[in-house]
């Protein structure tokens, strides 16, 4: 688990209150400060976003309430706890507060000791979160994203590309005559070798948008947003040739000698109504064709319309 120091945004637009905040969490924290609303949205959408937030409700131009509700309404900042830190005490505010999303609420004057506990609760239930949803999304084995995270980032990917009108590539490959290397290595061999290969792919991934996940044993897929079919066919080269770079033995009378991977390569144009199952479909219907063609190769093509007419 993360063992630097959590981060702490403090939002008010009073300098004495940050003052007295920032004194008390400073040894235990990384704090960062914003005095207005707009300036404490873009601190949680940072690239490295707040661990918790400490919220004022009173403020000009956007008041706490409105931060806050902003703050959950954006997957990018949902799961950041916020904490209200205000003067405005009574049961109806704190209930209001609660309800659209805070996980706390201190009312002033606050005792610096309690709130500190408390805070350092949340940060620490915050962290247990980040820790079980990354477990979630991961294969153990290789270390790359799994099966459930290519699935979600999948369907979001498909959205994005069908409001953007881009085109969306998918790559699915498979090790060659996995069987016989499992078989004539053994499996912890054939352990190592997933993971060998699983990180030259990783390797060779460039965009922070395109994602590898391991799909199922031997499979791995690879999703690359805003890519079309040239482009697609480009990773697929890359990812190929590092495979074959790694020149790991693999004795079987089928493969050249050294482990090798078979690739298909689709590209789809989402639009209203299109089903993301085709390109699916698509990718792994050029990957099966490489395999009928003699393994350790690509075939790309066949571009799914799927009604936008741009294929
Ligand atoms: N060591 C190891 N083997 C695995 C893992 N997951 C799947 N496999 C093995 O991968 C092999 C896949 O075999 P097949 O689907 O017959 O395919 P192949 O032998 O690779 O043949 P082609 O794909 O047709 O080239 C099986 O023997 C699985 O047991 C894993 O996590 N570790």
């Amino acid at each position: 688990m993360n063992s630097a120091l959590p981060r702490v945004l403090i939002v008010d637009d009073e300098r004495s209150n940050i003052n007295i905040l920032g004194n008390l969490l400073a040894p235990d924290y990384e704090v960062v400060v914003a005095i207005d609303g707009a300036s404490a949205l873009r601190r949680a959408r940072a690239a490295t976003p707040p661990d918790i937030i400490l919220l004022d409700v009173m403020m000009p131009d956007m008041n706490g309430y409105d931060v806050c509700r902003l703050l959950k309404a954006d997957a990018a900042t949902r799961d950041i706890p916020v904490i209200f830190i205000t003067s405005m005490g009574e049961e109806d505010n704190e209930a209001y507060g609660l309800d659209i999303g805070a996980v706390d609420y201190v009312a002033k004057p606050f005792s610096p000791a309690i709130l500190k506990r408390r805070i350092q609760t949340h940060v620490e239930l915050k962290r247990l979160r980040d820790h079980y949803q990354h477990l979630s999304a991961t294969d153990p084995l290789t270390g790359i994203a799994n099966r459930r995270r290519f699935d979600e980032a999948y369907a979001a990917a498909w959205q994005s590309a069908l409001r953007r009108h881009e085109p969306l590539a998918l790559i699915m490959l498979d090790v060659d005559r996995f069987k016989a290397y499992n078989d004539h290595y053994g499996h912890p061999a054939g352990d190592r070798c997933l993971q060998r290969v699983a990180r030259a792919l990783h390797g060779s991934l460039v965009r922070a948008d395109d994602l590898l996940a391991r799909y199922g044993g031997e499979e791995f897929v690879c999703l690359l947003p805003a890519t079309d079919l040239a482009g697609g066919e480009a990773v697929a080269r890359r990812l190929h040739r590092a495979v074959r770079e790694l020149d790991l033995p693999h004795e079987h009378p089928e493969v050249a000698g050294r482990v090798s991977i078979s690739v298909g390569v689709a590209v789809a144009w989402p639009a209203a109504g299109g089903e993301p199952e085709r390109l699916v479909a698509e990718a792994d219907l050029r990957l099966y064709e490489a395999k009928a063609g003699g393994r350790d190769r690509i075939v790309a093509g066949g571009a799914v319309s799927d009604g936008s007419g741009q294929a």
